[in-house]
């Protein structure tokens, strides 16, 4: 993966890592962020983290979001994104002792599905004798085929924004801006959550030709505005291909952009909904930040991704 701000990407990795428990934390993402369906995404503070190490059978811990409802089997997603990473590097797991602390909500618009599949792509990569085997570019490819999409992927291997795109061989590359020093993010997290995999199906196949013109305008002045002009963020956080498509799914989160946007405010959904992202460089005032059915958190941008610890 290419940084075009010369940040670092996620822990080269270590073959000192082979052996013994990995700590791996990655962070929650916000895909789309208006105009970029399925290209634009930016790394959140708010971590998942898992630790494993390689035993015989599978062996699945959680605790946080998600306790008691995911499987504790090889059928986590965590486990099966360690497993594809051993797949890809062509060995068979042996078996996996995985726990899980969770914070990132489920089905919120908050990248925790490519948060967990990162988080076992950079597991299993470091579990392997020879980590190397599996270049950072490689696990974006692999994230990808499991997600659907590349858009969480990208920022939960590398941090800060990313711009995701299949390049001419078929293949997800993304690119990295650096996010203006005055532009900031708060998540209107929603108690409710949505199967991405579910409102991406209420997507018509094709858009009238003028949305689409509308939509590459502002996706390209999104990128301007979040790296060299904030004061445009307003104009270039106009999505024309996804969000009122799924409004009807998530009326509040329709309501309340509705709410931020009539008051001026760059709201977008974050990611397929239902949570609501504002990202400006002007304080949002303060009876716009308290909406019943919305937890209302100042996220600060995280520069990092997914990082890999030994222990
Ligand atoms: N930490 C995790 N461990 C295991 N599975 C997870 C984890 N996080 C998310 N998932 C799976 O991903 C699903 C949510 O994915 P998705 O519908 O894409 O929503 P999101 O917007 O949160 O990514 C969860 O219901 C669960 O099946
Ligand atoms: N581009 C995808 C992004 C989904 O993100 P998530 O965090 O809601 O899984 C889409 O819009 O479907």
């Amino acid at each position: 993966m290419s940084r075009a701000d010369g940040a670092p990407g996620p822990t080269a990795p270590d073959r000192d890592l082979a052996a013994g428990t990995v700590t791996v934390r990655v962070p929650a993402t916000s895909a789309n962020l208006g105009p970029g369906y399925d290209s634009f995404g930016l790394a959140l503070d708010r971590w998942d983290e898992v630790r494993g190490s390689l035993q015989d059978g599978v062996q699945v811990t959680v605790e946080g979001v998600g306790t008691g409802q995911l499987p504790l089997d090889g059928r986590h997603l965590v486990v099966r994104a360690v497993a594809a990473a051993w797949t890809a590097a062509g060995r068979q797991l042996p078996g996996l002792r995985l726990h899980g602390v969770n914070r990132i909500p489920h089905g919120g618009g908050q990248g925790s599905s490519a948060a967990a599949i990162v988080s076992g792509l950079l597991l299993g990569r470091a579990l392997l004798p020879d980590p190397s085997v599996l270049s950072d570019q490689r696990l974006l490819e692999l994230g990808t085929a499991m997600e659907g999409h590349p858009d969480n992927v990208a920022p939960a291997l590398s941090g800060g924004l990313t711009l995701a795109f299949t390049a001419r061989d078929g293949r997800p590359r993304a690119v990295h801006g650096a996010v203006h020093p005055a532009v900031r993010a708060v998540l209107f997290t929603a108690s409710t959550g949505s199967s991405t995999h579910h409102t991406r199906s209420l997507l018509p196949a094709v858009v009238p030709h003028a949305d689409a013109a509308a939509n590459a305008a502002t996706a390209a002045l999104l990128w301007h505005a979040l790296t060299a002009e904030p004061a445009l963020l307003f104009e270039a956080t106009v999505d024309r291909l996804h969000q009122a498509y799924r409004a009807p799914e998530m009326p509040a989160s329709a309501a309340l952009l509705l709410t931020l946007r009539d008051a001026g405010v760059p709201a977008v959904l974050s990611g397929a909904g239902p949570s609501v992202l504002v990202l400006t460089d002007r304080p949002v005032p303060s009876e716009l930040l308290r909406h019943n059915g919305f937890t209302v958190d100042p996220v600060p941008i995280s520069a990092l991704g997914g990082v890999v610890t030994a222990g």
